[in-house]
């Protein structure tokens, strides 16, 4: 009796406090999405009706004649803005009233988490910090960092020469692939996962970056509490890398966690740190912080670019045939050649078009901000300070009015010529502005020499277990694919010529 009594107070207070949440725009005057009781539009993602990405190409459709408009994450008001002017003024024009991003843990919750880059809100400490990683990333290491990438790549390709590649599934063999990438170029220390895929970096790569419903509930639900002591970075995960970085080779030098340490790197920036076991914390929690930035991103990308090129027979052949100039001019592909390789780019942005892994930008205003009312209809609306802005990266890129038939994969959209006309603001893979991906070159690099040494080898085909068109899973707030990516592998050669 006293437990239905409590429990329908609380479902009544609940009620009672969503109602008054639930008419935040609709007192601003904002145009918004009907929320469903308690979830607001993420309802179909939380009953696992609909996979996210498609929720927020819904949601996006709902006013297509708006600039912005208003929803309710939960119980939560965000902004989501549609109009590439404004995306414009808040990630790049108006940073100093939207520098951060949402928290989603407090910093004396995970004093781990709080050391990232990606979750630190933006200030002096953001700012140094991001100019003593980005020193890490110059063009300088980057070519260095892709030696070893390289090796790695040839390690992906080679490994199916002696495999049945009749049917394989994508997401598997790219994270082993990425995991060994991370683990050479920022830990400085070499593994073939595809060959031992019980290898406790891979383990843990894989351990850290899984967003599973426990670590969705700790994160939404109980962030806040100290006492609890919840963390998305535990003391072990750390206590794990320092050893791989202590232990690591020292003649592997071209590493990032090695460079950061060279450089001094401090949690005020370069030099300003007190210790040499400050230094080694600090780099070492940076490089954590890149592999769960560029684990899950970086490989869900590529299994997505090697499926459209196993369903689109024609523009695998144009790239072969550009793959192959290339390696009839020299043995071994090098970093210049790399980045000169035309229709290649034209490829891998498409398929970052078409499928970004990142499927939303969120920025928080630190100030109340102004939108002017731009049509006679249109009113001018001043928003609060902490207003969370949501820019749905997924349904800009399928927009057909930037792209048309978008679902189509055409790598000719980005070719130099129709590159110049996209609409300006409306191709954001990894963002833009102050806070754009810090790693978008070092990703580009990495998902581009993997191609070129699997193209190299082998033919891409669908095979009976290829899905077309592909169905996104509905679990999850992440670009995922239902029951993974299925390809074969042909390979070019008769195996006795290799
Ligand atoms: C295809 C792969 C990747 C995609 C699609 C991607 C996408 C993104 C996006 C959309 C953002 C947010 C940008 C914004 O808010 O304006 C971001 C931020 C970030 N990314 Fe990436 N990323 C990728 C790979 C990587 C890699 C490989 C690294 C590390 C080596 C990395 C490190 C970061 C960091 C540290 C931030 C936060 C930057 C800051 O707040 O200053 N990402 N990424």
């Amino acid at each position: 009796m006293i437990l239905t009594i409590l429990t329908c107070t609380i479902l009544i207070l609940l009620y009672l406090k969503m109602r008054r949440t639930y008419k935040y725009w609709r007192n601003l005057n904002v145009v918004y999405v009907r929320p469903w009781p308690l979830f607001g539009y993420m309802a179909p993602s939380v009953l696992r009706l609909k996979a996210f990405p498609m929720i927020l190409q819904k949601v996006y459709n709902v006013f297509p004649e708006q600039r912005y408009f208003g929803a309710y994450q939960f119980g939560t008001p965000v902004l989501f803005i549609r109009s590439p002017n404004l995306i414009k003024k808040i990630l790049s024009d108006d940073f100093a009233t939207f520098p951060d991003r949402r928290i989603i843990m407090e910093a004396n919750v995970d004093p781990l988490w709080a050391k990232n880059l990606h979750a630190m809100q933006g200030g002096n400490h953001w700012h140094n910090l991001r100019t003593a990683l980005s020193l890490g990333l110059t063009d300088n290491h980057l070519s260095k960092m892709f030696e070893s990438m390289k090796t790695c790549a040839k390690n992906f390709a080679y490994f199916f020469l002696d495999t049945n590649t009749e049917s394989i599934e994508l997401l598997d063999v790219t994270s082993k692939f990425v995991n060994d990438v991370i683990a050479s170029t920022v830990f400085g220390v070499s593994y073939n996962s595809l060959e031992n895929s019980r290898n406790d970096f891979y383990l843990m790569s894989k351990d850290i970056t899984k967003f599973n419903l426990m670590k969705v509930i700790k994160l939404f639900g109980f962030s806040k509490f100290e006492m609890l002591k919840f963390r998305i970075i535990e003391e072990r995960t750390n206590q794990f890398y320092k050893h791989v970085v202590e232990n690591a080779s020292p003649h592997q030098e071209n590493h990032l966690v090695r460079i950061l340490i060279k450089n001094g790197i401090g949690y005020d920036g370069i030099g300003d740190t007190e210790t040499d076991k400050d230094v080694l914390d600090e780099a070492v929690a940076q490089g954590i912080h890149f592999l769960i930035s560029g684990f899950e991103t970086v490989f869900i990308g590529l299994s997505f670019l090697v499926y459209e090129l196993a369903i689109n027979a024609n523009i695998q052949e144009k790239l072969r045939q550009e793959v192959d100039a290339i390696s009839e001019l020299c043995k071994d592909l090098s970093y210049g050649q790399i980045g000169k390789m035309q229709y290649l780019d034209m490829v891998v942005s498409e398929s970052l078009r078409k499928w970004p892994p990142t499927v939303l930008i969120d920025r928080k205003s630190v100030k109340p901000f102004t939108i002017e009312a731009e049509k006679v209809w249109d009113t001018t609306t001043t928003f609060n300070e902490n207003t969370i802005c949501l820019i749905p990266s997924f349904a800009i890129h399928r927009d057909k009015k930037y792209y048309p038939n978008p679902d189509e994969f055409d790598p000719e959209r980005f070719s130099p010529l129709n590159r110049q006309k996209i609409k300006p603001n409306t191709y954001i893979p990894f963002g833009f502005g102050p806070r754009n991906c810090i790693g978008f070159q070092f990703a580009l690099l990495e998902i581009k020499t993997a191609v070129f040494h699997l193209l190299s080898e082998f033919e891409i085909v669908s095979t009976d277990k290829t899905k077309n068109p592909i169905k996104l899973s509905t679990s999850g707030f992440q670009l995922s694919p239902a029951g993974g990516i299925w390809v074969g592998l042909k390979p070019r050669r008769p195996l006795d010529t290799l």
